[in-house]
């Protein structure tokens, strides 16, 4: 019934990338002030790079869909490569940079789940969600989407969670995963292919090779991009897409599960525009 879960659980990370396009406040100032303001954890790189997202997530993944993984398991990276320049693609397109977690599950059975940067349009509930502000956006067959909202960094809010769970304690109040009993479980199934948007300062650092196809590319400016669609199993075991200052960003509708019926597709597009451009 659940057909996907689509999520902000960081707040220091979405306070940051707030700052940096609403306000133009560069990474650096804008996650001193995340520390100052106390949402960041004590070592930092545990919100940038993504690491307290994606252990949120593998508890989410549990509740939502009963599945028990572990974080290697799960392809994930944080907003520490976003550059100004991405944000500068954003606002052209009318779209906002979140960092977002997501599971669908996949018509061909199993559960997609990762942690990526992505644009998000301006019509998703998640653009709505600023600052230190988490958001969960729940799509599910009858009752369709449903959004929740609500601080997820800050002294109070996180006294208050403790304070619930202690009462919850003394009530004796007891977390269910009834998901978990399932008879037939959900399993995590990584066979899809993820649209992305990559920017980058040399192309020597682009395995080009490793898309199954590239839909566009900018090369004029100083720091060049493409979107293109690449196989989730491609970015798990490769980092290419770490290093070099290179930032991936999904694009706003990225799963595509059946990849041979859109290469089919693919080549009737190439063909036609050959048409005409050739014989028109
Ligand atoms: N800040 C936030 O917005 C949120 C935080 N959280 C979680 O809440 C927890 C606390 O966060 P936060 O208050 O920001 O973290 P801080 O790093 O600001 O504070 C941690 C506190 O725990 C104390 N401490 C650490 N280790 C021990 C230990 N072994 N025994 C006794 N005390 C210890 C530290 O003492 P000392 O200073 O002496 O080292 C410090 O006072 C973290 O797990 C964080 O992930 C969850 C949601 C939101
Ligand atoms: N550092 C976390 C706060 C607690 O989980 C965040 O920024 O969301």
């Amino acid at each position: 019934m659940l057909h996907s879960i689509r999520a902000i659980v960081n707040g220091s990370t979405n306070f940051i990338l707030t700052k940096m396009f609403d306000e133009n406040l560069g990474f650096k100032e804008a996650l001193l002030l995340a520390q100052q303001l106390g949402f960041a954890e004590s070592n930092p790189t545990l919100d940038v790079e993504g690491f307290d997202a994606l252990n949120k997530w593998t508890i989410f993944l549990c509740h939502a869909y009963g599945i028990v993984t572990t974080p290697d398991q799960i392809l994930f990276t944080g907003i520490q490569n976003i550059h100004k320049s991405d944000a500068l693609v954003a606002k052209a397109r009318g779209q906002q940079i979140r960092l977002v977690a997501q599971a669908k599950k996949l018509v061909d059975g199993g559960v997609a789940a990762f942690v990526l940067p992505q644009f998000v349009l301006a019509d998703n509930p998640l653009s709505f969600v600023k600052n230190e502000y988490n958001g969960v956006v729940i799509e599910s067959g009858f009752a369709d989407q449903q959004f929740f909202y609500g601080k997820g960094a800050g002294s109070f809010p996180t006294a208050s969670a403790v304070l619930s769970d202690l009462s919850a304690l003394r009530y004796g109040y007891k977390y269910e995963y009834k998901k978990l009993y399932h008879h037939e479980p959900n399993q995590l199934n990584d066979d899809i292919y993820l649209r992305v948007y990559v920017s980058f300062t040399d192309v020597k650092n682009i395995p080009t090779e490793d898309f199954e196809w590239i839909e566009q590319w900018h090369a004029q400016e100083d720091r060049k991009y493409l979107s293109g669609v690449i196989a989730l199993k491609k970015l798990k075991t490769t980092i290419w897409w770490k290093e070099n200052g290179t930032s991936l960003i999904l694009e706003p509708d990225p799963i595509i599960e059946n990849i041979e019926v859109r290469k089919l597709k693919k080549k009737a597009w190439n063909w036609l525009d050959y048409c005409r451009i050739n014989l028109i």
